[in-house]
């Protein structure tokens, strides 16, 4: 596999062309960021409410065999990369951590997330 390219040059303010383009591009990146925040937002209180109606019934709040599923979607619709895009969403959309609401800002909340950082999901599988 190839490198990804990585520019060490600082950006040239003698194109000012080029900035203003690369700034709009930047700005159209940062509102596709927002929309998928948004939607990772929708995805983990849908994930979470699954969670608790199985924990409710006495079943496990993880279900390898659609986690499984949801990796492969994510892997036919963006290549093995996508693998590791499922494997995040997974991991932020999973329960028993702090909730992604409790996400602006806060260290604390945060801070207890760590435990689930460390690239296993917890039936102990790699996501990496
Ligand atoms: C939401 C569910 O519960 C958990 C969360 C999943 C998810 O966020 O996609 C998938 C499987 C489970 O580990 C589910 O079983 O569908």
């Amino acid at each position: 596999m190839s490198k990804p390219e990585v520019t060490s040059q600082p950006e040239d303010a003698s194109q000012p062309l080029a900035e203003a383009r690369i700034a709009e591009l930047r700005r159209s990146i940062d509102e596709i960021d927002s929309a998928v925040i948004e939607l990772l937002r929708r995805r983990a209180q849908l994930s979470r409410q699954v969670q608790k109606a199985r924990i409710g019934q006495r079943g496990a709040r993880i279900a390898p065999a659609r986690e499984d599923r949801v990796r492969q979607h994510f892997r036919s619709g963006l290549g093995t990369k996508g693998e590791h895009v499922a494997g995040a969403v997974l991991l932020l959309c999973r329960g028993g951590g702090p909730s992604v609401a409790a996400a602006n800002g806060d260290a604390a909340a945060a801070d207890g997330d760590a435990a689930a950082a460390d690239g296993n999901d917890t039936t102990g599988r790699s996501y990496r």
